[in-house]
């Protein structure tokens, strides 16, 4: 059975990675005596609308061109607005044909996590505050000489769906507001300082998340559903995909792979990215994946087969576990199901990061999503971060929300942006990986 961990820790505090860039969050890192929430402290408020009309040619393009010169440091309000205000009307990826091309960050003004939090949160001071929650110490005898990778796996749930076809009935639309919500995403994102994100149902990635994740830093990659649901819904913002961000002062990206997955050799709607990259203080290379597999009941042997195509994919480009894995994902799959048994089993020798969180290690969590359709209440654990169990090392995870912080109307809620939970690892390798990875 799934226990709620013991050995709480404030992984925030001590992970520590010398010489390298942290992201500073003032505010949301942990006390001693940790509270249910965390509350926002008084925020400014929102600037008038010459800041904002400083967004439209940030976002618009101007940002990418916008030298140290012109943009003084002084006006950084005024800059971060600009990156934040949705001006875009990025109508679908079609106008972004080249998937794998990001500006040159040399051209991006860099952003200063903390004050993009503090505007994140002078958008959100009318919202509840955000949800406690702790990371887990599960690190075991080896130490590792280098600082961990830290991996996030998200389905953040894509703004067209959400509003569109979901039928999360419980939450309210204004909930679900954009403009909004996309501060409890960033919030969420800049609370926990990922090295490496994978995300699910983004579909504001060349208006939102790639213009602001590369001013922090990432490198990102975005590979769009081809026949996306979004894209039924009226005034949607493009197809929703999967999105990979890695931090570029950790790691140089060594090769990349846009899968669309098959199930009996037949092409489907579905995903995946994986990439190879290689850690700058160890030059160790590992590979990255992240996937979302086909939804719905009735849907297990497809989801099987496209697991099956996963792994396959996969064995190829670690060339049959040379080097480490991680695989990241939604998979719409019960741990019951036939894909996750494929995953468990494979020659790739996983494992599921978030059993560790269980008392005997053998458990998954007992839920990583919790909504109310029509249909009734949907509690499941769909969401998994598969690693190469002997090459790597889990040193922490980030707890689960509990029941009572979820609340009587689940999610997505006022509080939480995602009907998702996210899942947060922290990764070393080990130093003698024992036989095969
Ligand atoms: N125009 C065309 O020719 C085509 C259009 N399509 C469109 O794509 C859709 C199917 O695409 P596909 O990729 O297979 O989608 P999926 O069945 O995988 O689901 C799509 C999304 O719906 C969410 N979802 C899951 N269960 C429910 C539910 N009970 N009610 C509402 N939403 C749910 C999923 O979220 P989560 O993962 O979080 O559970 C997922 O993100 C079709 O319905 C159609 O709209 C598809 C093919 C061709
Ligand atoms: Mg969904």
């Amino acid at each position: 059975m799934y226990q709620s961990p013991r050995r709480l820790c404030s992984a925030l505090l001590q992970r520590d990675a010398p010489g390298l860039r942290r992201l500073p969050t003032p505010g949301l890192r942990r006390q001693s005596s940790p509270p249910a929430a965390v509350p926002r402290p008084a925020a400014a408020p929102r600037p008038a609308s010459p800041l904002l009309l400083a967004a439209a040619s940030a976002a618009s393009g101007a940002v990418r061109s916008c030298s140290r010169t012109a943009c003084s440091m002084g006006n950084g309000t005024s800059r971060l607005y600009s990156a934040l205000a949705k001006t875009l009307n990025s109508s679908s990826a079609s106008q972004h044909p080249e998937y794998l091309v990001s500006p040159d960050p040399e051209h991006l003004e860099p952003i200063d996590p903390k004050e993009l939090l503090e505007e994140c949160r002078a958008v959100l001071h009318t919202r509840p505050p955000r949800f406690q929650r702790d990371f887990v110490d599960l690190r075991t005898d080896c130490p590792s000489r280098h600082p961990p990778i830290r991996v996030m796996q998200w389905n953040i749930l894509a703004q067209a769906l959400g509003e569109g076809k979901d039928n999360f009935v419980q939450c309210p639309l204004e909930a679900l507001k954009w403009e909004e919500r996309k501060c409890l995403i960033l919030e969420e994102i800049l609370a926990y300082e990922p090295d490496i994100l994978c995300l699910q149902e983004v579909d504001h990635y060349f208006d939102t998340f790639q213009p602001l994740l590369s001013r922090l830093g990432y490198q990102g990659t975005f590979f769009p559903k081809p026949w996306s649901p979004c894209l039924d819904v009226e005034h949607n913002n493009g197809p929703d995909g999967c999105a990979l961000f890695f931090l570029q002062n950790r790691f140089k990206l060594v090769s990349s792979a846009n899968i669309r997955l098959t199930a009996m050799t037949l092409k489907t709607n579905q995903v995946a990215i994986a990439q190879t990259l290689e850690c700058k203080e160890s030059g160790r290379q590992f590979c990255i994946a992240v996937t979302h597999l086909k939804a719905r009941t009735g849907w297990e042997r497809f989801r099987s087969a496209q697991g099956c195509d996963l792994l396959q994919n996969l064995q190829n480009i670690t060339q049959g576990a040379k080097i480490p894995l991680i695989v990241c994902g939604d998979f719409n799959a019960e741990p019951t199901e036939e894909v996750y048994k494929h995953f468990a089993s494979s020659s790739l020798n996983l494992n599921s990061a978030y059993k560790l969180l269980s008392a005997d290690g053998q458990s998954e969590p007992p839920y990583t999503t919790w909504k109310i359709r029509t249909s009734g209440e949907c509690r499941h654990t769909l969401d998994y971060i598969w690693y190469s169990k002997h090459a790597l090392s889990v040193r922490s995870a980030l707890d689960l929300l509990t029941e009572e912080q979820i609340g009587p109307n689940r999610l997505p809620s006022f509080n939480y942006p995602s009907d998702h939970l996210s899942l947060v690892c922290d990764f070393s390798f080990n130093e003698e990986p024992d036989g095969l990875l």
